[in-house]
């Protein structure tokens, strides 16, 4: 509810209006039966026709401005509830944008989907319904029972009860099909996670013959969910019916009662008919209030599901940081690692006890098997996840105490996994520097090897890149990845195993560019192919997640035994010390 109040603040003056068009709408809605009542008594039972022309014509004028208020509150209701559908999700791609890694996967990239897009569209729609047809029927029910009493007292009663007995159902349902409403946007997660994994992995489904398994699977959570709304909506398909049936006793028991009366002549014909109008109308705006109503409990799940992810303080948090208590050290070294200990969600420490030094202008590489935590030493390195314990310095600096965007200036990263954004090839390498001139384009290009297929496309650089830029080759994708990271100017530029894709000649070649034609610069290299980082200045070893050694390539090769091991296992025999390569 925090970020509805906080949306209506916003918006006062919408808002306001809003309440004025549906306040002037009750007001007429209210006032004619009230004018029908004093047309008979006064005007037809009096048989003088100016008094039913007076009133006829206020009739008519309340009409008018009454369906005016109603155009409006309509407009305005569905320009509020649009706002906040916009709002909302603005909001919400901004704080996924802050959330570190693991706030993402803590909560689920399907989840994070649903919750921006269809509880979103929930919300909204049951906010503008609720304005138009739940918000007026309090208010209409307590001006006709108002009325009704005054009138009649004892006709009062009638609606009066008809109205707590239909607002105790609706308490009972309400309770009932809250919690279930839940279970339905659970379902609906999990129907993303599956459809995710099925659009992801079509072609691993059929290569491996898959189909029947999968599609059972994927029917089963579509049943689930079914269920879930078929539940639900047994529960609330009492509402309408209750609200008929009231609406018929309600009608008879007036008409009745109010016969009655005006046959003892304690009671005019016309505030019966007023009556038998306010209860009829008391009774209308129930069954429509009902009908949202029926979408409320979902809408309020949905609404909780939002405001969870919103009111999530991210883990990295530039807004708790000061940074003015910045020193700035003269240092030789770029970044440096102490003591670095890590572990995803408290698990297993990833990283322990990583003490290292990316030396300025340097390139240095991180080589090891499998899983020995190089891409983790990367992602703490951007910050994208937050160390247990130690310390990392960033050119002299606490990482800490560098803002989220200080750090993404100074570094230019080229991830594992190649991804490409929809739109072109120049609208991707523009990512790091959309002010880069052609000139710059073209050398950052060049470097990373894609000049050639570049110029085999008919568009060249306004060749369209398809979503996640799966119109490429994984080779083409990884030298257009590392062309963007390139365009960017840099401190450091990561290369997080983002050689692997190519062949040895084309990683030669990119090398041999980087080191002519980026002298100077400082590099992180993450590879698993020794011939990628052998000529690094320094080569840092890293297994099950500690540094067991650190050197150059031909130290390492003589004197550490899992670099020999690894060496081994690429061809490079390593015998009496004496070293016998066979890679570029
Ligand atoms: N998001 C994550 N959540 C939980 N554990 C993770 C996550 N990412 C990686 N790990 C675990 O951390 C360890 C190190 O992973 P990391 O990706 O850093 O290894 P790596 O050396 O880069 O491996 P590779 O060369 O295969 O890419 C692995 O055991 C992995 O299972």
């Amino acid at each position: 509810m925090k970020s509805m109040t906080g949306f209506f603040s916003q918006n006062k003056k919408i808002s306001i209006l809003t309440a004025i068009s549906l306040a002037v709408q009750i007001m007429g809605t209210l006032a004619v039966p009230f004018l029908i009542g004093e047309l008979i008594d006064k005007g037809i039972a009096s048989g003088n026709p100016s008094i039913v022309l007076r009133i006829g014509g206020q009739m008519l004028v309340v009409a008018l401005v009454g369906g005016g208020a109603a155009i409006l509150g309509s407009y305005l209701s569905a320009k509020l509830a649009a706002t906040y559908g916009y709002e909302v999700r603005q909001h919400f791609y901004q704080k996924v944008q802050q959330l570190s890694l693991q706030d993402v996967e803590s909560f689920g990239v399907a989840t994070l989907l649903t919750r921006m897009t269809n509880d979103v569209t929930n919300v909204q729609r049951s906010l503008g319904m609720f304005l138009q047809l739940i918000l007026p029927a309090p208010i209409i029910c307590l001006f006709a029972v108002l009325m009704t009493y005054i009138n009649s007292p004892k006709l009062a009663l009638i609606p009066l009860v008809s109205i707590i007995l239909y607002l105790m159902v609706v308490g009972f349902l309400l309770k009932k099909g809250l919690p279930l409403s839940s279970e339905i946007q659970h379902r609906l997660d999990q129907i993303m996670v599956k459809l995710r994994e099925f659009f992801n992995g079509i072609n691993m489904i059929r290569a491996f013959d898959n189909q029947d398994e999968e599609e059972e699977k994927t029917n089963q959570r579509f049943s689930d969910y079914a269920q879930s709304m078929i539940t639900v909506n047994k529960i609330f398909a009492y509402l309408t019916p209750v609200a008929y049936m009231l609406m018929g006793l309600v009608f008879a028991l007036i008409i009745w009662v109010g016969g009655l009366l005006v046959g003892q002549g304690s009671l005019q014909i016309g505030i019966v008919t007023a009556v038998v109008e306010y209860s009829m109308l008391t009774l209308a705006y129930l069954i429509m209030a009902a009908m949202v109503i029926v979408t409320l409990p979902r809408s309020l799940a949905s609404l909780t599901r939002i405001e969870e992810v919103l009111a999530t303080i991210p883990e990295i948090n530039d807004e708790k940081q000061d940074f003015t208590a910045i020193s700035t050290n003269n240092t030789s070294n770029f970044v440096s690692f102490n003591a670095v200990q890590f572990a995803y969600n408290g698990a297993e420490p990833v990283l322990e006890d990583i003490t290292f030094n990316i030396a300025k202008g340097q390139t240095t590489a991180i080589v090891g098997g499998t899983g020995s935590g190089k891409s983790t030493i990367a992602k703490v390195l951007l910050n994208l996840t937050t160390i247990s314990s130690g310390e990392i310095l960033i050119d002299g600096v606490m990482l800490n105490n560098l803002s989220q965007k200080d750090l993404r200036n100074k570094v230019s990263y080229v991830p594992q996994k190649a991804f490409l954004f929809s739109g072109t090839i120049e609208s991707n390498l523009r990512m790091g520097n959309p002010e880069a001139s052609k000139e710059e384009l073209e050398r950052a290009v060049e470097l990373a090897q894609a000049k050639p297929f570049i110029a085999d496309q008919e568009a060249g650089y306004q060749a369209f890149v398809a979503q996640g830029g799966n119109n490429f080759s994984g080779g083409q994708k990884q030298r257009l990845s590392i062309a963007r990271a390139l365009v960017k100017p840099a401190d450091l530029y990561i290369f997080d195993d983002s050689f692997s894709a190519l062949d040895y000649q084309t990683d030669a070649r990119l090398r041999q560019a980087l080191r002519s034609q980026m002298e100077g610069s400082t590099f992180l290299i993450v590879a698993q192919r020794l011939s990628t980082i052998k000529d690094a200045d320094l080569i840092i070893v890293l297994n099950e997640g500690r540094i067991v050694g650190q050197g150059s390539h031909l130290d390492l090769l003589k004197n550490n035994q899992i670099y020999q091991e690894f060496a081994v296992s690429q061809g490079i025999s390593v015998q009496g010390g004496h070293v016998h390569e066979n890679i570029n």
